[in-house]
């Protein structure tokens, strides 16, 4: 698969950013599993399209075929029956390892070999396609620094050397190492702590800003599946497909009971993942440098009648956000001992926002964009908010009574599909 071809069949809607080798469409039809000494069909006649470009986040009950739909795509499943097609192609009966060449996959734990560095790991498929070894280097230092660890301090060690979140960001830097059109994922945020996994939606959000990869994940946490997916596809056992809808249509028009029951109560709550922090104000509390003096920055802040200041490094990364009473007694700004928790891409949901509140004194969190500080999330601008939808929501609730018939239920717009 060529870039040429790649980009040639896009729709125009993929085609938004400057990035040369951006998604293809997968089409699968009437994809079937039968898996040998299996009553049922593992997946049966599974028809669907991905668009070129979007993230789709496959979601349902264990064992409802999820992993095999994901694995025929590239063919580390052979099918028993149907068709995929890749940009057009139908790949189904292409050669599986060169296929593999051109379709990143990233599992839990990253899956890096353990006897081999991190660059090595990385720069293992541009090597099967030959690259020469410039290309690579120069290529895995832009891939590490992508998933934001330093190359300089990460690209030699080894997988044991690292921690588990790191290893989950090489594994991603390897998926996308030969720049494929298409990424699947399974699961790959599942081994890892809530804060490491809320940084590596944020980061996969931002590498998706930028690229535009085609991304098949398959996760088992709906609200994951909310914050990532531009659509969501529900599955029930066989991999029929309940519903497969933008996160908004699943949570506000849920298509069947099934559903309802998977996606959970409190839909008005799970649309705190709906809304990225950055939609919302960002406050400007007073900012400063390590290495600063102690007593200029207490008095600046106090002058601009703060209690507080967040502290960046040399490239405007936030480190801290100390209350005056930290710098009192102190000749200059210090770097922390830990890192900064109360930190939220701009990109990061509500819900994720609330969370690193809670770790914050400040009733605050730090906000960045591409690592950069851009300002501050408050509590009380996040409670304006959900307290103006639930407004919205009663009236609307009074109207849908003013309106609707005796005895009429509530309309499911995803029904029928
Ligand atoms: N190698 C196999 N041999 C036989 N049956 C299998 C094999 N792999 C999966 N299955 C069966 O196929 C069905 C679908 O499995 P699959 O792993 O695709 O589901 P899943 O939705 O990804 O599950 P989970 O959420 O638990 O990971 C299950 O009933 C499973 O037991």
């Amino acid at each position: 698969m060529s870039t040429a071809e790649t980009t040639a069949a896009q729709p125009a809607d993929a085609r938004r950013t400057p990035s040369p080798n951006t998604g293809a469409e997968i089409r699968l039809e009437g994809l079937t599993k039968r898996y040998p000494g299996q009553k049922e069909p593992a997946v049966d006649a599974l028809d669907l399209t991905i668009p070129a470009g979007q993230t789709v986040m496959f979601v349902g009950p264990s064992g409802c075929g999820k992993t095999t739909s994901l694995k025929m795509i590239n063919r580390l499943v052979e099918p028993s029956g149907g068709r995929i097609l890749i940009d057009g192609e139908d790949i189904t009966h292409k050669n599986p390892t060169r296929l593999r060449r051109h379709i990143g996959y990233v599992i839990q734990g990253g899956g890096m070999m353990p006897h081999m560095s991190v660059a090595e790991n990385i720069g293992l498929v541009p090597g099967l396609l030959k690259w020469d070894s410039a290309r690579t280097r120069e290529r895995v230092d832009e891939l590490l620094d992508m998933v934001g660890l330093d190359p300089s301090v990460y690209r030699d060690r080894y997988p044991r050397e690292l921690s588990g979140g790191q290893q989950q960001r090489v594994g991603v830097a390897r998926g996308l190492a030969a720049d494929p059109p298409v990424l699947l994922m399974d699961e790959p945020f599942g081994a890892v702590d809530p804060i490491t996994r809320q940084r590596l939606q944020d980061e996969m959000l931002d590498i998706q800003d930028r690229l535009h990869k085609t991304i098949v994940m398959v996760t088992h946490d709906v609200d994951e599946a909310l914050k990532l997916g531009d659509r969501i596809l529900i599955l029930e056992p066989g991999a029929r497909i309940a519903q497969y809808d933008t996160p908004e249509a699943i949570l506000t028009a849920p298509a069947n009971d099934f559903v309802a029951d998977f996606v959970g109560s409190g839909a008005m709550l799970k649309r705190l993942s709906l809304v990225r922090v950055g939609d919302l104000r960002l406050d400007q509390p007073p900012t400063c440098r390590v290495g600063e003096s102690a007593e200029q920055v207490c008095a600046r802040v106090e002058e601009a009648g703060a209690d507080a200041v967040v502290v960046l490094d040399e490239r405007g990364r936030p480190l801290d956000w100390v209350f005056l009473r930290q710098l009192r007694g102190v000749a200059a700004v210090q770097r922390p001992r830990f890192e900064a928790t109360s930190v939220v891409d701009h990109r990061s949901t509500l819900h994720d926002a609330l969370d690193a509140i809670l770790t914050s004194s400040h009733s605050g969190a730090m906000v960045t964009r591409q690592g950069q500080y851009i300002g501050v999330i408050q509590y009380d601008t996040v409670t304006e908010h959900t307290t103006a939808w639930t407004a919205q929501a009663r009236a609307a609730e009074i109207d849908t009574l003013d309106v609707e018939a005796p005895g009429a239920g509530p309309s499911r717009a995803g029904e029928g599909r």
